[in-house]
Formats: C-alpha cells, sequence, structure tokens
C-alpha cells in the first residue's frame, strides 16, 4: 500500500527533501526528468526521429518539462519546447534546467508559446506531447495563456504524456479548474496525489505511474494519510501461500447463497470467481427448482437446492437450514441473484442479524437492508459490503448514486466507520473502507468492465479469499485489485466493448500469476 496525499503534503515533502535531507531542488527535478523520460519510451518505443512537442510552464513543473526535453533530444527525438515563459520568468531551478536544454539543443529548440497558427500547426504535428504546464503548484482556475495551451493540447488529438499532474486537474480533488489536459499518461512524482483517482481526474490522467526521485522513506513514514494506494506489491505480499504439503481443505469451503429464477448466472459466475481465485471447495445454496439449471451449468462447485416460495427465490422456510449452511463453511457470500421477493429479503435479515462468519453481503442482500442498515451491527463479524453506487444511495438515507460519486471516500468512509463494516465501494477507481476509517483506492480496472455480471465475480473472488483464511480487509482490497487486473487483462486481449463477465474469470488465473510473480 502507498500513501495518497494532498499536494500540500507532496510540497511539504518536497521542502523538506531539500532543506532536511539536502538533496537540491535540481536533482530531484532531474530525476523526475529522467522518470517521465524512461516511462515515456516504455509506453511508446523508441523516440527517435519522433516529434515531440515539449509544453513548459513557468514553474517547477515547467522545469521537469526541460528536463524531459534535453533527455529526450539526446536520444535523438525532435524535440520543440513552447515556454509560457522567458527564463527570467522561470523559478531558477527551471532557468538553470532551461539553460541546460539549451546548451545542449541550441535555442532554436525553444519558442515562446502564442495562439498563433504556426504554434498549433507543430501541436498538432507533434507525434507526442509532453504537459508541463502546471503542477501541484496550481492555485486558481486556469485562464488566459494557459488555457489556450491546454486546449491547443487536447485538441490537437495526440497522446499526451502528463509530467506530475495533467495541467488543470487539482491535485487533491481532480475538479477541471476551467481546463484541463486530458493525458494518456500521467507519471506522478514522489507519492500519488488524491484529484488522479477522484471525479474528473480520473479520466484527465490517463494510466498513472508514481515514480521515485529519492524522498526519503522516514519522510513519508511521517505524512499523516489514511488514503492509500492497493499496489501489486500488496497483493503478491498478501495472496495465500500453496505449500507443497497443501490439500483442498487448506483453501476453505465457501460457501455462496445466491441464485433465482432467471438469476442462475449470477450464482454460477460468483461460484467460478471463488473457485478461479483459489478456494479449496465451493457450495452454492440455491432454490431448489432452480437447482438444477445450476448444477448443469457447474462442475467443480456443488450445490445445495434450498426451500424456495412460489415465485422461486429462497423461502422463509430455508432459515434453520441456511443458517446450519453457514456454520458449515469457511466463508460466505450473499446476495447474488437473491432477488426482492419480500420474503427473501426478511429472510436474508434474519440471517444477517446473527451472521458469524467471515461474509460478503452484495447485491440483493444489500438491496435487503435498504433503509435497515442498522441491523448490520449485530453482526458478529464485521462483513464486507460491496455495493455500486446505486446500492450505496439505498443504503444510506437522502443519497443518490450521484450524491455518492461526488464524494467517494467520504461516503465510503462514513458508512464503514458507522456500521463498524468493510466497505468496497465499485466503480471506476474502487474505494475500500475500513471500520476504523482507513481507507485504500484500487488502481486497476477499466469501462470494460461496465457490464452484467462482473460484480458477481468481485463477490466471488472475495468469498474465495476469505475462505483461504485472509482477513476481511486484505480479501476485500486483494479481491478488487484482482479483480480489476483480470479485467485489464481482458480489455488488452479483447477490447473494452465486446468483454463479458466470463471473460474476466478465466483471466483470474493470469492475473494471481502475474500477481504472485511480482
Ligand atoms: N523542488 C520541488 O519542489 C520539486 C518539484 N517538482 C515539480 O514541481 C512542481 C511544482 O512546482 P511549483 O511549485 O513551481 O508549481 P507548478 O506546478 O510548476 O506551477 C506553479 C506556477 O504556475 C503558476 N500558476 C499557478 N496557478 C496558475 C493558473 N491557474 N494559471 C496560470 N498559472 C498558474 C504560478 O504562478 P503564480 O500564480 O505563482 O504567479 C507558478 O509560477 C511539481 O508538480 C513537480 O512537477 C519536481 O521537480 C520534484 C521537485
Ligand atoms: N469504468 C470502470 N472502471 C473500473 N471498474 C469498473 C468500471 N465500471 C465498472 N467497473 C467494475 O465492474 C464491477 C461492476 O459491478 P456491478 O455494478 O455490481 O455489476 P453487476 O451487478 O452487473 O455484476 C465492479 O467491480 C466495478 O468496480
Ligand atoms: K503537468
Amino acid at each position: 500500500m502507498m500513501k495518497i496525499i494532498t499536494s500540500a503534503q507532496m510540497q511539504a515533502l518536497d521542502r523538506r527533501t531539500i532543506t532536511e535531507a539536502g538533496i537540491p531542488g535540481k536533482t530531484l527535478m532531474e530525476r523526475a526528468g529522467h522518470a517521465v523520460s524512461a516511462r515515456l519510451e516504455e509506453v511508446f518505443g523508441s523516440v527517435r526521429g519522433k516529434r515531440v512537442t515539449v509544453l513548459c510552464g513557468k514553474g517547477n513543473n515547467g522545469g521537469d518539462g526541460f528536463v524531459v526535453a534535453r533527455l529526450l533530444h539526446r536520444k535523438q527525438a525532435m524535440v520543440h519546447v513552447l515556454a509560457m515563459a522567458s527564463v527570467a520568468e522561470l523559478t531558477p531551478d527551471a532557468a538553470s534546467m532551461y539553460r541546460q536544454f539549451t546548451r545542449v539543443a541550441g535555442t532554436s529548440r525553444t519558442r515562446p508559446y502564442s495562439s498563433t497558427e504556426p504554434v498549433h500547426t507543430l501541436i498538432r504535428g507533434s507525434d507526442l506531447i509532453v504537459d508541463a504546464l502546471l503542477g501541484t503548484g496550481l492555485s486558481a482556475d486556469v485562464s488566459g495563456r494557459y488555457a489556450d495551451a491546454i486546449d491547443a493540447i487536447n485538441g490537437a488529438g495526440r497522446p499526451v504524456v502528463a509530467v506530475d499532474l495533467p495541467s488543470g486537474l487539482h491535485a487533491d480533488t481532480g475538479k477541471v479548474l476551467g481546463h484541463a489536459v486530458r493525458a494518456a499518461v500521467t507519471v506522478t512524482f514522489g507519492l500519488p496525489k488524491l484529484g488522479l483517482y477522484l471525479n474528473q481526474g480520473i479520466d484527465h490522467a490517463g494510466q498513472v505511474t508514481v515514480a521515485d526521485i529519492g524522498i526519503p522513506p522516514s519522510f513519508i513514514d511521517e505524512v499523516d494519510s489514511r488514503t492509500t494506494l492497493v499496489t501489486g506489491s500488496f497483493v503478491q505480499r498478501t495472496l495465500p501461500v500453496r505449500r507443497p504439503s497443501s490439500h483442498k481443505g487448506t483453501f476453505g469451503h465457501a460457501g455462496l447463497i445466491a441464485g433465482s429464477v432467471g438469476k442462475t448466472g449470477a450464482a454460477a459466475m460468483a461460484a467460478q470467481a471463488a473457485l478461479r481465485v483459489g478456494a479449496g471447495l465451493v457450495t452454492v445454496a440455491i432454490p431448489s427448482s432452480v437447482n438444477d439449471v445450476l448444477e448443469a451449468k457447474l462442475l467443480e462447485a456443488m450445490t445445495a437446492p434450498m426451500p424456495e416460495t412460489k415465485a422461486r427465490t429462497f423461502s422463509r422456510n430455508a432459515f434453520e437450514r441456511l443458517s446450519a449452511f453457514i456454520a458449515g463453511r469457511t466463508a460466505v457470500a450473499i446476495g447474488p441473484g437473491l432477488s426482492t421477493h419480500p420474503e427473501t429479503v426478511e429472510l436474508v435479515q434474519s440471517l444477517v442479524k446473527q451472521l458469524a462468519k467471515p461474509a460478503v453481503l452484495d447485491a440483493d442482500a444489500l438491496n435487503a437492508l435498504a433503509g435497515r442498515a442498522s441491523l448490520l451491527t449485530e453482526c458478529k463479524q464485521p462483513p464486507i459490503l460491496t455495493p455500486h453506487p446505486g446500492e450505496m444511495a439505498r443504503l444510506e438515507p437522502d443519497a443518490t448514486a450521484q450524491s455518492v460519486n461526488a464524494d467517494r471516500i467520504g461516503t465510503a468512509t462514513r458508512f464503514a466507520r458507522e456500521r463498524g463494516v468493510f466497505l468496497v465501494l465499485k466503480g471506476a477507481r474502487t474505494v475500500i473502507a475500513r471500520p476504523d476509517g482507513a481507507v485504500a483506492i484500487c488502481p486497476t480496472g477499466n469501462p470494460g468492465m461496465a457490464t452484467a455480471g462482473t460484480g458477481d465475480v468481485l463477490t466471488g473472488m472475495t468469498v474465495g479469499l476469505l475462505a483461504q483464511g485472509l482477513p476481511p480487509w486484505e480479501a476485500a482490497c486483494v479481491a478488487t485489485y484482482l479483480h480489476g487486473y483480470a479485467g485489464d487483462l481482458t480489455a488488452a486481449a479483447l477490447g473494452p466493448a465486446g468483454m463479458v463477465a466470463g471473460d474476466v474469470i478465466a483471466q483470474i488465473p493470469h492475473a494471481l500469476k502475474a500477481c504472485h510473480e511480482g
């Protein structure tokens, strides 16, 4: 896990690194520029012969841009710099980097930015654009020449690499301050900034990587932030180990209470996902008349037919048998495809009240708790809830999906604290909150996952990890990360539009393997 911080915290870290650790600002700037040029080549290949336009603002973000320009020039890119300010107006470090650039590339490679046709033609004719206009020093709405430059970058339709932050994006809120660059790739320095994962920041930042520029770890430890980013190395460290002597009992028995007529697919997908993430055994409790349909879909999972209503959903008469079912499992998930039949809702409420196993509550189990979230405080162990913003809004009085999305971290943290649960608020950049108020953001996943059934896959993966003995926080973070990773592999292979939830299940083993190998 990596702390996610505000611009004020980053500025303080930079200052401490320069004054207390004695690392000159220019050294940090040089490392920042190196990180950007290395990432640029990693994503777009060799720059040799490519036309690269670097737009440099008057602050230190622009200074990083001059470093990038010099490094890419050395690699034989055809670099042009468009400067927003004269050398006299630059910060001292940026001015020094400007001079170093002109020393190696000559002065003809730099020209002042202006809103003229030749300048716009240069931008449009670039193979790549580097946005070093504004970083964490952005202090007000962007207007005038900066706004114009941002519009010119966006209007060019060329791939953009943003230095530290897409210019114009509020580093803390992810809101666009008037105008903001839309980047394909962002390389952010030291620690990730909140705004890259919130609101419009998600669309503007593109693929984000965090570059180490040598901020001392002890300074980072002292930063007060309860918001973290789930990282691949956390997942690698946390994944259950499969010892040579292990057997299927070692990896737990996951139970699913899922399905109703018309919705056996949700139960089947959750079961498959639990198996694919490594659960030793999986059994699905299902209304009796749809049991055969489910059995036909599942080879490795077992099923347990249960008493049903006339509408072919779980009936209240299933209570005793489901209580015994839960008692016999290592962990359970309740919710996928249950329906909102009043009798099923009543049953779910009774089950939740006496829940004493590691558990995931999703979909119709959450709908059963709409307006009754106080029941959660009766659970004997804090469950994991996995709402999408619509389900979240039903759990909170007066909330709407829009109000939830407008403050995803705040909503998730408040609910997790008040109800004493682990909360996975799904959607682009899923937020995971803990009863003690700590929160994590998941960087994996893509819009191809906005397709029926991917939520059931996440539920299955989460219960599968709980069954393998991961504590709820670890299970929620690892499941979310792996789920998004499997989705990213699927999108890379199939494209986002045509992929379906079953394709994501098929990629879980590949995601697991990649994370195990680190
Ligand atoms: N040593 C370090 O600290 C390191 C910092 N690093 C890098 O520095 C970046 C932070 O640099 P920074 O603090 O100089 O701020 P930066 O983002 O370049 O912008 C400030 C300039 O923009 C201006 N400006 C502000 N708002 C504006 C607006 N709306 N519209 C127009 N102009 C506006 C503002 O002008 P002012 O309003 O003050 O007149 C000021 O001149 C950081 O993101 C990272 O990339 C790395 O090299 C690692 C080491
Ligand atoms: N734009 C996106 N970026 C990343 N992940 C997404 C995006 N859209 C949806 N997802 C993920 O896909 C899953 C959808 O779950 P959910 O809404 O419950 O769907 P369903 O009920 O159809 O299974 C969630 O894990 C969510 O985080
Ligand atoms: K920038």
